[in-house]
């Protein structure tokens, strides 16, 4: 197939944290849908340039300020696109439908209940995951576990927590949920455990994290993963990535991006690597290994969505007990 079409994508917030969409005509590609405004990066274009030029002509608005969110690269079945995809948090001027088109402002919770084209499932997953995803520490007591997550809490994060107690057993580990689960929703905090789908589904969790043991087993999409608000992967290399991508994962955990303490002379990817990975996804990508808060601006420069971990985002005990 030729080479994929560039498309400038802007998703324009206003001082709501409401988001600007558009329908697009009937009679074009992915017609009657929902879309965040854009177009075609023209031959000789920046990504800076054709975002101007299309945000002119499409609502009449110039944008102030903008960062990049996430690079897509999606296949349709007659034409393959790269959305190349920024958040737009600051224009001059009133949007208006210079093309006749509808336009709404909608916050972030509306936009998973409209038609949009296939590829903008994964730009509505960056628009509403948090740049950050800790990891709870692999403690064998759950008390220490719970004192531990009721600190990180209380200091304001985090907003999506992955449940990880590989040594605790099948009963241990679902008591522990049971706990976990009701603290975090009393917070605003997704939830995602790290355990089999049907555990996640019967304990009421946002979601499941599908770690590399589980996702190398599970040969097709199980319909399980229909049930659940979210699904992660773990991914360290293209054929896990793909194979994450074949599930229809909602984001994927790149790593290792950086050393860590517990692996200290593995091979890395480094960011280079990261950002390849991240590129290729197709979903949120967040980096893990050796993160800390400082690492977010550098993780999101690279095109991932932001940082996961442990030890740089846990308030309380770590170490094994
Ligand atoms: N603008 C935009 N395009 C999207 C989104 N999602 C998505 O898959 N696309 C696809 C649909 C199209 O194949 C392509 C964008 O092309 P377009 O029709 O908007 O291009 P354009 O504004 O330059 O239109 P035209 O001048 O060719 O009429 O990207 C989205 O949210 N916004
Ligand atoms: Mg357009």
């Amino acid at each position: 197939m030729a080479e994929p079409l560039r498309v400038a994508v802007a998703a324009i917030t206003n001082a709501r944290d409401e988001y600007l969409i558009a329908r697009r005509p009937a009679h074009v590609h992915q017609g009657g849908l929902w879309e965040f405004p854009g177009g075609k990066i023209e031959p000789g274009e920046t990504l800076a340039d054709a975002l101007c030029r299309e945000l002119r002509e499409e609502l009449d608005i110039t944008p102030l300020r903008y960062h990049p969110l996430i690079t897509l690269n999606h296949d349709y079945p007659d034409r393959r696109v790269c959305l190349e995809v920024v958040k737009v948090d600051r224009f001059e001027g009133q949007p208006r439908g210079m093309e006749g088109q509808p336009l709404r402002w909608v916050s972030a919770d509306q936009l998973h209940a409209l038609a949009f084209p296939a590829a903008n499932r994964a730009i509505i997953q960056a628009l509403t995951l948090p740049d950050r995803l800790v990891i709870t520490p692999d403690l064998r007591c759950p008390e220490t576990l719970l004192d531990g997550l009721r600190r990180s809490l209380e200091t304001g994060g985090p907003a999506l927590l992955q449940l990880r107690a590989p040594r605790l057993s099948r009963e241990d580990f679902a008591a522990l949920a049971e706990m976990v689960i009701p603290l975090c929703r009393s917070r605003g905090v997704r939830i995602l455990l790290n355990a089999d789908p049907e555990l996640a589904v019967s304990l009421g969790a946002d979601g499941v994290h599908l770690n590399a043991r589980r996702l190398a087993t599970l040969a097709g999409r199980p319909d399980v993963l229909d049930r659940l608000t979210l699904v992660g992967a773990s991914v360290h290399h293209r054929d896990e990535l793909a194979h994450a991508a074949r599930l229809g994962a909602h984001f994927v955990l790149v790593s290792p991006v950086a050393p860590t303490r517990t692996h200290p002379g593995a091979s890395v990817l480094g960011w280079p690597g990261f950002a390849a990975l991240a590129r290729q996804a197709g979903r949120p990508a967040y980096a893990l290994g050796g993160m800390t808060v400082d690492d977010i601006a550098t993780a999101r420069h690279h095109g991932g969505q932001g940082i996961a971990g442990i030890r740089g985002l846990w308030q309380g005990a770590t170490e094994a007990d």
